[in-house]
C-alpha cells in the first residue's frame, strides 16, 4: 500500500506541484515508502473489484490524490460527499432513456481513469491519471431540483454557442432538467446584468452563429458577490465556460461555495483560442481558428507571388502560445517563416530574419511570414517606449508586432537599396475567432458539454471537463490553472515546422537552455525530449510528449 504524504503545514501548491508529484511517482514506483505510516493525514481506503487504493486526506481543501499499484496516481476531482455528509442519491434517469438502452456499459465504471501520458517504457510507473468523464449510475440531484446556470467569460472563441446549446440540451433531454439560466456578460453578469431563461427552443440553432449569445467580458470578478447571487437565485449547478483567467475565477468560486457548505456544483469548460490551457489535448475552437487562418495566409501568398519581391505578412492570435501560428503554418505549406512567442528571434546580422528574407526573395521572388501577436515583444519593448498597460482582467496589452515588423522590414530594404520589396500586411485577428465552429469542433463542444453535465449530476464539482489523450475526463481546477500550455521548441512538432519552412531556428545548440524552452516558463519536473536524452517516458509531467494539440 502506498501513501501520499506531506507535512501538515504543506500548502495546496506544494502538494500538487509537479515536483511533489514527481517525487511521489519516484517513491511509489520504487516502493520505497510502501510500509510507512504517516502522521497528520488520515489514510482513507476503499476497495474495488480490481485493486486497492489509498487516499490520504483530512482536509477537503487539499487536492484529492489517490495512489494505486505500480506508481498509479489518480488526481481526482472534489465531490459533494467530501464536504456534505448524508446526501441522498437516486438512479440515473438515463437508464430509462430509449436512446441509451442499447449501449452496453453505458455508465462509467467508478474506477475508470485516463492516463495523462500514454508513451511508456516497460519499467515506467503508471503515472498520473484523471477521472474518466461520463454518466454515473447514481446521481445526486432530482431532475426537478436542478437549477442550472451558464456563463461565458473572456475573449471569444468559435464554439461557445455550441457548448451553451449542448449543456441546455443535455440537461433537458438526458436528465429532464428544464430550469437553466443564462448569465449575461461574463462574471459581472451574476450581480450586475440580466439573465435569460435557456430552453432547448431558445438555443436550438445558436451553434450556427459565432460569438456567445450570453455576451462576455473581462474583469469584474467579485467572488462573494457572485456566490451571493448563486445562493440568492437558488442555483445549484454553475457551468463556467472560459479560458485560463475564467478557470482561476471558477476555482475561487468553488472554494467559496465549499466554504459555505453549499450543494452547488461548479463545472468548468475550457475555452481558449490560443490553446494555452495545459493538460488537455487541445481546446475547442482551435481547429476552426486554424482553418480560418488559412484564408488569410492564402491571400498573403497570392498577393506576394503576384508581384516582384512580394512579402505577405500575416499576424495571428497567440498572446503567449504560438499554437495557432504553428498549426496554420504547418497546414498551409506556403509559409516561409513562422514567428512565435516561445521562439526568440532577431532581425539583423548573420542568421537573422533580414538575411533570411533577402535569401528567400533572391531564390523564390516572394515569401510569406506568419507572426503570432506575442512574438518578439521583447524587441518591441527595446525599440519603443515600453507600455505596461493591462486589460480589465489583468492581461498585459501587447503592442502590434505585425505593424512594427512591417515597418522594420521596409526600413531595412529601403536602407539596403539591394532590392525593392512589396510588403502586404494582413491582420485577421478577430476574423478567426468570430466565426461559428466547424464540424469537428461542434462535435468536440458537444462531448465537453455532455461530460460536464454528467459530472455535475453525479455530484462531482470543482472540475474542468477536458479531453486527455482522446478521452473525456474531469480535471481538478488546480491542474488547469497552475501553468500555461506553450509550444515546446525542443519538441518534434517545432522541428517539423522548421523543416517545413526551412527558416532559421535563430538559435544555436548552446541557446537551447532551460530558459529558452517552453516560452521561458519551464516548470519543475518537465523534461523535453532533447534535454531528456530521448527518454520521453520518465519525469515528463503536465506536458505531452509532442506539443499538445
Ligand atoms: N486570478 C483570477 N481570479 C479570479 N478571477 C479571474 C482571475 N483571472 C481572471 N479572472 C476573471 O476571469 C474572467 C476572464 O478572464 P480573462 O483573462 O479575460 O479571459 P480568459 O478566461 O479567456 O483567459 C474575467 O472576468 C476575470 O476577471
Ligand atoms: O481584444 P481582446 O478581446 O481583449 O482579445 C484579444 C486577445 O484574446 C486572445 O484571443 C486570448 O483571449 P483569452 O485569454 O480570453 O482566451 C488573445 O490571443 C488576444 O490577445
Ligand atoms: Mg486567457
Amino acid at each position: 500500500m502506498d501513501s501520499i504524504f506531506a507535512p501538515k503545514s504543506s500548502s495546496t501548491s506544494t502538494l500538487s506541484s509537479p515536483a511533489f508529484i514527481s517525487r511521489f511517482l519516484e517513491a511509489s514506483s520504487s516502493r520505497k515508502f510502501s510500509s510507512l505510516t504517516f502522521v497528520g493525514y488520515r489514510p482513507f481506503r476503499y476497495s474495488s473489484y480490481s485493486t486497492t487504493f489509498s487516499m490520504v486526506s483530512n482536509d477537503v481543501s487539499k487536492p484529492k490524490i489517490i495512489s494505486g499499484d505500480f506508481g498509479y496516481v489518480l488526481e481526482d476531482v472534489p465531490h459533494f460527499t467530501d464536504y456534505i455528509p448524508g446526501l441522498a442519491t437516486c438512479s440515473n434517469p438515463l437508464q430509462d432513456n430509449p436512446a441509451y438502452s442499447v449501449v452496453k456499459q453505458y455508465f462509467v465504471h467508478v474506477d475508470d481513469s485516463v492516463p495523462q501520458k500514454i508513451v511508456a517504457h516497460k519499467d515506467s510507473p503508471r503515472g498520473i491519471h484523471f477521472r474518466r468523464a461520463g454518466p454515473r449510475q447514481k446521481v445526486y440531484f432530482d431532475s426537478d431540483e436542478v437549477h442550472a446556470c451558464i456563463v461565458t467569460c473572456g475573449g471569444l472563441c468559435p464554439g461557445l454557442n455550441t457548448v451553451i446549446r449542448e449543456i441546455v440540451y443535455s440537461l433537458y433531454h438526458m436528465y429532464g432538467v428544464s430550469r437553466v439560466l443564462g448569465i449575461e456578460g461574463g462574471y459581472r453578469g451574476f450581480y450586475a446584468r440580466n439573465t435569460i431563461a435557456l430552453t432547448p427552443k431558445v438555443v436550438n440553432d445558436i451553434h450556427k452563429r459565432g460569438g456567445t449569445i450570453l455576451g462576455t467580458s473581462r474583469g469584474g470578478h467579485d467572488t462573494s458577490k457572485i456566490v451571493d447571487s448563486i445562493q440568492d437565485r437558488g442555483i445549484n449547478q454553475v457551468y463556467i465556460i472560459g479560458g485560463d483567467g475564467t478557470q482561476k475565477g471558477a476555482s475561487v468560486i468553488f472554494e467559496e461555495i465549499r466554504r459555505r457548505g453549499l450543494k452547488v456544483v461548479v463545472a468548468g469548460i475550457p475555452k481558449t483560442i490560443d490553446n494555452d490551457i495545459p493538460v488537455i489535448d487541445k481546446s475547442f475552437g482551435f481547429d476552426t481558428a486554424v482553418e480560418e487562418a488559412q484564408r488569410a495566409i492564402n491571400a498573403a501568398h497570392v498577393e506576394a507571388e503576384s508581384v516582384e519581391n512580394g512579402i505577405g505578412l500575416v499576424k495571428l492570435m497567440g498572446r503567449y502560445s504560438g499554437f495557432i501560428a504553428m498549426y496554420a503554418t504547418l497546414a498551409s505549406r506556403d509559409v516561409d517563416c513562422c514567428l512565435i512567442p516561445e521562439s526568440p528571434f532577431y532581425l539583423d546580422g548573420e542568421g537573422g530574419l533580414f538575411e533570411y528574407i533577402e535569401k528567400q526573395l533572391k531564390e523564390n521572388g516572394h515569401m510569406v511570414i506568419v507572426i503570432a501577436e506575442g512574438a518578439g515583444q521583447e524587441l518591441l519593448s527595446e525599440s519603443k517606449q515600453s507600455r505596461n498597460q493591462q486589460d480589465a482582467s489583468g492581461n498585459k496589452l501587447l503592442q502590434d508586432v505585425g505593424l512594427w515588423i512591417s515597418h522594420r522590414i521596409k526600413d531595412y530594404f529601403s536602407r539596403q537599396k539591394t532590392m525593392a520589396i512589396n510588403l502586404k500586411y494582413i491582420d485577421p485577428t478577430y476574423m478567426i475567432r468570430a466565426v461559428p465552429s466547424n464540424a469537428s469542433d461542434n462535435v468536440y463542444c458537444t462531448l465537453l458539454a455532455q461530460s460536464a453535465v454528467h459530472g455535475a449530476m453525479a455530484g462531482y464539482t470543482g472540475f474542468t471537463s477536458g479531453l486527455v489523450n482522446g478521452r473525456q475526463t474531469y480535471i481538478p481546477f488546480y491542474r488547469i490553472i497552475e501553468k500555461q500550455n506553450n509550444v515546446v521548441i525542443t519538441d518534434r512538432m517545432w522541428a517539423r515546422l522548421l523543416s517545413s519552412t526551412n527558416q532559421p531556428s535563430f538559435m544555436s545548440d548552446k541557446d537551447v537552455t532551460e530558459e529558452n524552452i517552453s516560452g521561458g516558463k519551464k516548470e519543475e519536473g518537465t523534461a523535453t525530449q532533447l534535454l531528456d536524452n530521448g527518454n520521453c517516458a520518465d519525469g515528463v509531467l503536465g506536458k505531452k510528449e509532442v506539443s499538445s494539440v
